[in-house]
């Protein structure tokens, strides 16, 4: 059995529970399962906090995790590594203060800045050479600076509301940018390549769409270097032997675009459908 360690709560859990469920695996039915094993695709699931799963994975207690990047280099677990993004939970990690008061990194030394990712941004200092005072915290960073515990933050930022509603700006270069990933641990746990190529069926279903079309024969080379598919686009004949069929996945994110530019240049009858899993 390969044991998994999913995150059990937070920003991560409900995306990770339903990448795993499209790919096939039966997950727990209660939020307070810690534990549930599905016998038939030959995993165990281990519910865990998200901060944690790198610990877990990184000692080899458990073979493979989804957790965040940050997380994963804020544990600092050298058995730990990502093996795969998986393309939601993206975010920047960076520092922030009250507008105006710094501009460069070197301008922290001596200060005190929250964090509830302590390991990550002592790295990222101290490869610098700044020595700062770290302010550990377990959440909701942004009012450390208001509540007068510290002089800057460095946390993680999405849309930027929750630092502006604080009153800070951030600062200095990015610290990194994150997104869940999957990580495995020092060994190469049997079951990985399976559940790897899982849910990377699962992310080429989330991220392209199938467009069908019909075209003229003639202008397939400049249909192709407009949506060129992931290999080569599927051409099949049509009873007028002028025109072809072709089908090609597409990004979803720009598929009304590269539908504009097939419809320029003569494409017609232009279907777009859903992939529901796929296994490249
Ligand atoms: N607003 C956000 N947008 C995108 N990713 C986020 C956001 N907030 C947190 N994350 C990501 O979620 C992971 C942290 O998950 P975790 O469950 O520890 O924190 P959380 O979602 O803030 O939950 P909690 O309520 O326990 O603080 C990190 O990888 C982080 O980058
Ligand atoms: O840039 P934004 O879109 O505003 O998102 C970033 C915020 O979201 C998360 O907070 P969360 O709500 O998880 O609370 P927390 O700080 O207690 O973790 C994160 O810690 C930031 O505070
Ligand atoms: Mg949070």
């Amino acid at each position: 059995m390969l044991r998994i360690a999913v995150p059990n709560k937070g920003s991560l859990a409900e995306t990770a529970a339903e990448m795993l469920a499209e790919a096939g695996y039966t997950g727990r039915r209660d939020s307070k399962d810690l534990h549930v094993i599905d016998p038939v695709n030959e995993v165990e699931f281990f519910y865990l906090r998200p901060k944690d799963i790198a610990t877990y994975v990184g000692s080899g207690a458990l073979d493979v995790g989804i957790t965040g990047r940050d997380l994963l280099l804020d544990a600092r677990m050298p058995g730990a590594r990502e093996i795969e993004r998986l393309g939601f939970a993206g975010s920047t990690f960076r520092f922030a203060a009250p507008t105006g008061t710094f501009t460069d990194v070197a301008e922290l030394a001596g200060k005190r800045i929250a964090t509830s990712y302590p390991g990550l941004v002592d790295a990222f200092l101290d490869e610098r050479g700044i020595a700062v005072d770290l302010v550990p915290l377990d959440g909701a960073v942004e009012s450390a600076v208001r509540l007068g515990v510290a002089d800057a933050v460095a946390d993680v930022v999405e849309t930027g509301t929750t630092l502006r509603q604080a009153g800070l700006e951030v600062f200095g270069p990015e610290i990194l940018r994150s997104e869940a990933v999957l990580i495995a641990g020092p060994h190469d746990a049997d079951g990985t390549e399976r559940l790897l190529r899982r849910l990377r069926g699962v992310l080429v279903a989330r991220r392209y769409v199938l467009v069908d079309y019909d075209l003229p024969a003639a202008l397939v080379d400049e249909a192709v270097a407009i949506a060129g598919g992931i290999e080569s686009p599927t051409i099949s004949p049509l009873r007028d032997p002028e025109w072809v069929a072709v089908r090609v996945m597409v990004p979803r994110a720009s598929v009304n675009t590269t539908m504009d530019e097939l419809y320029a240049i003569g494409a017609r009858a232009i279907l777009v459908t859903a992939i529901h899993n796929a296994r490249l």
